[in-house]
């Protein structure tokens, strides 16, 4: 593993979060607050100091792709701009390894909240199944706020928000019957997408909830649909 200062709690938070994201949207306590075909978005309303913070879960089934290549596309900072609409600037600060950055985003201004930007560590792993052997491995992207000297706290100038989420993906392949080769038609990739972001200042509750119902389904279905089309055509990566 490289021996960087940040690596233990990279492999932490990845791991917890890979677990996180697996407990699925039991017990309950998450509530359904948006549909559309495959893709259901829940949430829980927490406020932190209160400001709302609202995690959130949300669950896909998209065909015609693996989560390496789901996960690939949401870590690469190269393709962000062509599906994060509400990203005004990006810089990679620090390369720490090929499956691990530090990353700077100046997100564009959703009223009525004042600008933000985020600073966070973006890291991508597999992970073997260690429940069904048979199975494809899981993938997980995983974005955690962090420090870095390049980046210091704006004094006073832009809000930084503190965020952690992760988007973990199953495939599984539907083989053909004839053992024919395996093409995009037989594969499905269950998607978990987890966000918890902590505002970093003040926004009224009841606008961030507006904000929050409206961007984040635009956002995965949005990323899902650039996934789906980059693939199309490509030879499948698993
Ligand atoms: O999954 S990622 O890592 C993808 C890389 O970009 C990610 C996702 C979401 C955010 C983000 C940052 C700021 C805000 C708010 C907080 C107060 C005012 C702005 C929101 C809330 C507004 C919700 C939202 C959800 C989805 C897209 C944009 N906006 C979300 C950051 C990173």
């Amino acid at each position: 593993a490289p021996a960087h200062p940040l690596w233990p709690e990279i492999e932490r938070v990845t791991l917890e979060q890979l677990q996180y994201a697996r407990l699925g949207v039991e017990g309950g306590v998450w509530q359904l607050f948006a549909e559309d075909g495959e893709m259901k978005m829940y949430k829980r309303e927490e406020e932190v100091d209160g400001l709302a913070v609202d995690p959130l879960k949300a669950v896909h089934t998209v065909k015609g792709v693996t989560g390496r290549e789901m996960t690939h596309y949401f870590f690469s900072p190269d393709v962000r701009f062509e599906w994060e609409t509400t990203l005004e600037q990006m810089k990679v600060l620090e390369t720490i390894a090929d499956d691990t950055l530090i990353i700077l985003q100046i997100h564009k201004r959703v009223w009525p909240a004042s600008q933000r930007d985020a600073l966070f560590w973006s890291h991508v792993r597999r992970v073997p199944n260690d429940t069904d052997r048979d199975a494809q491995d899981i993938w997980i992207a995983c974005n955690h706020s962090t420090e870095h000297h390049e980046a210091p706290s704006n004094e006073g100038k832009m809000v930084r928000v503190a965020l952690t989420v992760c988007l973990v993906c199953q495939t599984s392949i539907e083989p053909p019957a004839d053992g024919r080769p395996v093409t995009r038609d037989h594969l499905t990739c269950k998607i978990t997408y987890c966000s918890v972001v902590n505002p970093g200042g003040w926004v009224p509750t009841s606008a961030l909830r507006a904000v929050y119902k409206r961007e984040y389904p635009k956002f995965l279905k949005r990323f899902t649909q650039y996934v789906k089309d980059r693939c199309d055509k490509q030879p499948i990566l698993f």
